[in-house]
């Protein structure tokens, strides 16, 4: 069976990572979006195992220590990692896997596993990012502020990932995700040709 692609999704706050990967899961259940572990507290209507999972200080780097994440980052004032061995398994049963992490998580899954797909979300504008982050409305002003700062940072480091995609309406931005699947999926390094094999040793 054909390994299944890891897919990172990196972009500034408010940018619409999250919305974006919930509708590509809508429309193809085969992938597997990863579930990070985190110590940011939940935020109303979240579920832990769903969204995160919730977890200490003391648990999360007990994790680290254990080699039990893929990679792990500090975002804003919490840690952030990725459970390695579900992305494993989901890649090994030819599943994609959706990894909806910052940008440090994106070079160092590049630095852990080579054959990843860096994908960047970028807002229109600077103006639509502000307003997505005050409708979504989760940040008091000085911690919307605080992402707002971060997320210059992050759009410094757009050019470092494979693509980058304006997430200018959900669907159109599915659609390009979906097409790099599509051509990713076509990269010579990937394809193994059995009868192609045969005949040119033949
Ligand atoms: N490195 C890393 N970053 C993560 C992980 N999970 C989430 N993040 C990132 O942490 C940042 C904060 O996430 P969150 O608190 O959910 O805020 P939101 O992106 O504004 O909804 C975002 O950039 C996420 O992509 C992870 O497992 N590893
Ligand atoms: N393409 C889009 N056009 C308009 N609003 C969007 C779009 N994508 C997401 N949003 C809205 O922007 C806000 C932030 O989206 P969210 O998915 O939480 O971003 P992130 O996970 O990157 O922090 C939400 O209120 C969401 O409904």
């Amino acid at each position: 069976m054909k390994t299944g692609l890891l897919l990172v999704i990196s972009g500034p706050s408010g940018v619409g990572k999250g919305t974006v990967c919930r509708a590509l899961l809508e429309k193809d259940p085969s992938i597997y979006l990863s579930v990070s572990v985190t110590t940011r507290p939940p935020r109303v209507g979240e579920k832990d195992g769903q969204d995160y999972f919730f977890v200490s200080e003391e648990r999360f780097l007990e994790m680290v220590a254990r080699g039990e994440l893929l990679e792990w980052a500090r975002v804003y004032s919490f840690y952030y990692g990725t459970p390695k061995a579900p992305v494993f398994e989901a890649l090994a049963a030819g599943r994609d896997v959706l990894l909806e992490i910052d940008v440090q998580g994106g070079f160092k899954v590049r630095e852990n596993y080579k054959d990843c797909v860096l994908i960047f979300l970028l807002p229109p504008s600077w103006e639509e990012l502000e307003a997505r982050l005050v409708r979504r409305g989760t940040e008091d002003a000085q911690a919307r502020q605080f992402r707002l700062n971060w997320a210059k940072q992050e759009l410094s480091l757009y050019h470092r990932y494979d693509y980058a995609v304006v997430n200018e309406r959900v669907e159109d931005t599915v659609a390009a995700i979906e097409a790099i699947r599509v051509a990713e999926r076509c990269r010579s390094h990937r394809q193994q040709f059995p009868w192609l094999k045969t005949l040119l040793e033949g």
